[in-house]
């Protein structure tokens, strides 16, 4: 058999009638003088130069070239991640695509894998399914889903999880096809892959690009993909390829016609050689191999172009108008591809998700509620029955400084698991399968519940065995400031992390931060007595500072401390007390003394939720910002 026959030679159970759907929807995208350049004015780099292609639904375009030629960039720049220069067009069926239509009816497979370890293949596949269409019937969602999982060979680890950092998972091949298989799942008018087949053997990546060849020829999917070192059965998948040396085209043309282009050059393909692998020897420069001059590529490229004089121009239009003919009607696929759910069903099949992954991921969040118990056993036994002397009265208040500072401060253990998300969120929006802020109200949703039970974990444990105000009104009132505290804490790491997704350096910035807030807080210096700048300025921006002086004020007043000290028959007490008769000072004269005891509980806890609503809208726009 011929290696370059038809694609659909290796079929995947595609029906008749799928096929000739394809044959009546033939959409044809073009994109006509792609240039991207970096740097300056003075010194610019061109990085691709003046490219221009067409693709029929259907067919699969091979982007093939040396490291360096260019290839990522050229499908950052047709998929709109990344701005062509001025006079780069980009049409589907000679109506012109802007990004935004281009993101809504595109998915692209990145070369890295960015999926949420604890999921199995198949729920992290299903997920990517759900979102994009949330209305699905279950039965056909488990059925579309299998279809992905069969054509791409991974049934036999799809119930496996993808892996964490303490439960291996399945290889790194398997990792490539699910995400291949969420891209896919979603049946997308384009998809752009990017080195999909890198990392798996040669059958594995023969039976991937067999797969979705398959699966394009059957939805009339325009695939458009870079590949490195193809096998000739992986090479023959596809209809079309580019190849690309220095950021310029030096071949364009059907993958069958590779060998006849050689033939003519005078340079004909080797008996033991692929054709690819002959073309790579030409067109990469970093390495000179003997019998070819430096100038091997810009010869390639000279007899390519030269092959183009031959040709009558209209040739290449009359195939994309045999394409269309047909008809335009792309209405069929275009349910499939734009982003289906609404606000309310992406934000709750988001919020399942996230669920099972705070659940099944022990490391992050078992860790995490574990870590928050265990303070509040070191708290209650270090502080243990503080009693109301008042020479316990600046421990009482390091119990309260030490809840919200050091608790705020671990917030910084939610930062590897929220980048494993953050990633997940870039990879799936940027596909269109749902935007920012249903991913910020699942985050929510899901942060609040679990921060909620860290915060009584904590307090359970610690508030009756140190003592603190008896009753049900203060322990309510400690659980409900401590959470808020440690809410606005953990968006103000989420921040941090979205602007900076690299872990050492979004723990240390968060640590210095939460460090600030400590110092301007009030405590460690009183507030009287910060300079001027720091008191008027973040002082009174410290949700810090409103979580203290709510729990202080929640357990001093109505508070009697009893003064131990005895100076000449009278009472000294360690604050000034408004009853020394009784030689007792209240928890109200403390707080008066240290001037926060005139705060009401409403209006201080309105600044802290006003303050935590405003990060949690701050961490809306640090997400967009690195979003499409
Ligand atoms: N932002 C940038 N600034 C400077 N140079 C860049 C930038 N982006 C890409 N390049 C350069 O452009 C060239 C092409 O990069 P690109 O990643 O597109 O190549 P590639 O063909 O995909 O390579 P590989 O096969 O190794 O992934 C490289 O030399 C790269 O260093």
């Amino acid at each position: 058999m011929d290696v370059y026959s038809s694609s659909s030679s290796i079929s995947h159970g595609v029906s008749s009638t799928e096929l000739k759907r394809v044959n009546s929807v033939g959409s044809v995208l073009s994109f006509e003088h792609l240039s991207y350049a970096v740097g300056s004015k003075a010194g610019q780099k061109t990085i691709i130069e003046d490219i221009s292609v067409s693709v029929c639904a259907g067919e699969l375009l091979a982007i093939m070239g040396p490291s360096g030629a260019g290839k990522s960039t050229l499908l950052d720049v047709m998929s709109y991640r990344k701005i062509a220069m001025s006079g780069g067009t980009v049409h589907l069926n000679g109506r012109l695509v802007g990004a935004k239509e281009m993101h809504k009816i595109s998915s692209f497979v990145e070369q890295e894998d960015a999926l949420l370890g604890s999921l199995t293949v198949r729920e992290s596949i299903s997920y990517a399914l759900r979102l994009h269409l949330p209305l699905l019937p279950k039965l056909q969602v488990q059925e579309r889903v299998s279809r992905v999982i069969r054509s791409l060979g991974l049934q036999s680890c799809a119930d496996q999880i993808i892996g964490t950092p303490i439960s291996r998972g399945i290889s790194g091949g398997q990792k490539r096809r699910v995400t291949a298989a969420c891209a896919m799942v979603t049946f997308p008018r384009i998809l752009f892959l990017d080195e999909v087949t890198s990392g798996l053997d040669s059958t594995s990546a023969r039976e991937v690009m067999s797969a979705i060849s398959s699966l394009a020829t059957a939805e009339g999917m325009i695939v458009i993909a870079s590949i490195h070192q193809p096998s000739l059965e992986t090479l023959s998948q596809f209809t079309n390829l580019m190849l690309l040396a220095e950021g310029k085209t030096c071949y364009l043309g059907r993958v069958g016609d590779l060998d006849g282009f050689f033939e003519r050059w005078g340079r004909p393909v080797g008996r033991f050689t692929t054709p690819s692998d002959h073309a790579m020897n030409f067109l990469n420069s970093d390495f000179i191999r003997a019998g070819l001059g430096r100038n091997s590529a810009r010869e390639f490229r000279e007899f390519y172009l030269s092959t183009l004089q031959g040709i009558p121009p209209n040739a290449e239009k009359w195939r994309l108008e045999q394409s269309t003919k047909d008809g335009d009607d792309v209405s069929a696929l275009q349910g499939k591809a734009g982003p289906a759910g609404t606000l309310l069903w992406t934000t709750l099949i988001l919020s399942e998700r996230t669920a099972v992954n705070y659940r099944r991921n022990l490391l992050a969040y078992g860790v995490r509620a574990a870590m928050y118990a265990g303070m509040g056993l070191m708290l209650a036994t270090i502080w243990i029955r503080l009693g109301t002397a008042d020479s316990t009265i600046n421990d009482r208040f390091s119990v309260h400084f030490f809840s919200v500072a050091f608790l705020a401060f671990m917030s910084v253990a939610g930062i590897p698991s929220f980048l494993e998300e953050r990633a997940v969120y870039y990879r799936e929006s940027k596909n269109g399968l749902y935007t920012t802020l249903p991913f910020l109200l699942s985050n929510t949703l899901v942060n609040i519940p679990f921060l909620l039970v860290c915060t009584i974990l904590f307090t359970c444990i610690c508030y009756w065995a140190i003592g603190l105000h008896s009753g049900a009104a203060p322990f309510f009132r400690f659980i409900s400031f401590l959470f808020l505290a440690i809410f606005t804490a953990e968006t103000q790491a989420l921040i941090v992390a979205s602007l900076l997704p690299i872990f050492v350096a979004a723990l240390a910035i968060t640590s210095f931060i939460n460090g600030f807030w400590m110092s301007v807080g009030g405590y460690f210096i009183k507030a009287r007595s910060l300079p001027r700048f720091w008191f008027f300025s973040f002082h009174y921006i410290d949700y810090q500072k409103y979580a203290f002086e709510l729990l202080t004020n929640s357990d001093f007043r109505g508070l009697k401390f009893t003064c131990a000290t005895q100076i000449d028959n009278t009472c000294v007490c360690a604050y000034p007390s408004s009853t020394p008769e009784t030689c007792t000072v209240s928890g109200d004269d403390v707080l008066n003394y240290l001037d926060i005891g005139s705060i009401s509980y409403g209006k201080w806890a309105a600044i802290l939720v006003s303050i935590s609503i405003i990060y949690r809208v701050l961490l809306y726009f640090a997400l967009k910002a690195r979003s499409v």
